[in-house]
């Protein structure tokens, strides 16, 4: 089974920075990696220098947000074929600090999941809980939701990468999860959409010693990282724990 690992620099990192960043994934050898499928999603003025590093490689690139219209009057937003032409091929979607501050809901996810079908790109499609619903034992009925209202009235979800993201988890005040929770969930989450898409990812202060451990949860299809992959050293650390995981 292919893991998929990758990371979000988040409002990180300029050209230069991510030149050399993707000038030292470009030096691995990622056949080593064996089933690991690695992607970086830098910010969109970055996309282009980290693609053409990267042009070759399997690793991919994506943007962390797109507008699910193509082109038009929507000053400030970037679109999908704009995205797809700067050199992503993944979408990322649904993150929580979009929702958070940028009004980014279920029904925008399920708009811009069918755009990025459309045009032939990856959709990854975040989604998890509030503490509070978390200590009140409501994570799955509230992540079910999220992932129904996302996914509402979509036929084929196959190339659907979903990732789920306990907001308590995230972030430097976040904490990592406990591994009996994430087993919980995950058990669920395979259950209900283990079949209908790509691969079910993790992320929430995911580091280099939770890392393997963490992948080794059924149902666990992957890693998506913030912090423990904002340098290339930490990313491919990450990725080399990763393949050890796939290993043993
Ligand atoms: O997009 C990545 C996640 O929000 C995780 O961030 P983190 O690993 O810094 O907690």
């Amino acid at each position: 089974m292919m893991l998929w690992v990758g990371t979000s620099w988040k409002m990180n990192g300029t050209r230069a920075f991510a030149r050399d960043y993707a000038r030292a994934l470009a030096g691995l050898d990622v056949a080593s990696l064996g089933d690991i499928q690695p992607f970086i999603i830098p910010s969109f003025t970055a996309i282009d220098v980290a693609a053409s590093e990267l042009e070759g490689t399997r690793i991919l690139v994506g943007a962390q947000n797109a507008a699910w219209e193509d082109a038009g009057a929507w000053t400030g937003e970037v679109s999908i074929p704009q995205a797809i032409d700067a050199g992503a091929t993944l979408i990322e979607m649904g993150h929580s600090e979009r929702r958070e501050y940028f009004g980014e809901t279920d029904e925008t996810v399920n708009l811009k999941i069918k755009a990025a079908l459309r045009h032939g790109a990856i959709p990854l499609v975040c989604f998890g809980e509030p503490a509070e619903v978390f200590e009140a034992g409501e994570t799955l009925p509230f992540i079910t939701a999220q992932i129904n209202a996302a996914l509402d009235g979509i036929a084929d979800t196959s190339r659907v990468l979903l990732a789920y993201e306990p907001i308590w988890a995230i972030g430097e005040h976040g904490r990592p999860p406990r591994r009996e929770d994430l087993v919980r969930t995950f058990a669920a989450l395979a259950e209900r959409y283990g079949d209908r898409v790509e691969a079910i990812l993790y992320g929430g202060s995911v580091n280099h010693d939770n890392n393997k451990d963490i992948l080794g949860i059924p149902g666990v299809g992957g890693l998506f990282i913030g912090r423990s992959a904002w340098t290339a050293e930490g990313y491919i650390r990450n990725l080399e724990l990763a393949a050890e995981a796939v290993r043993e």
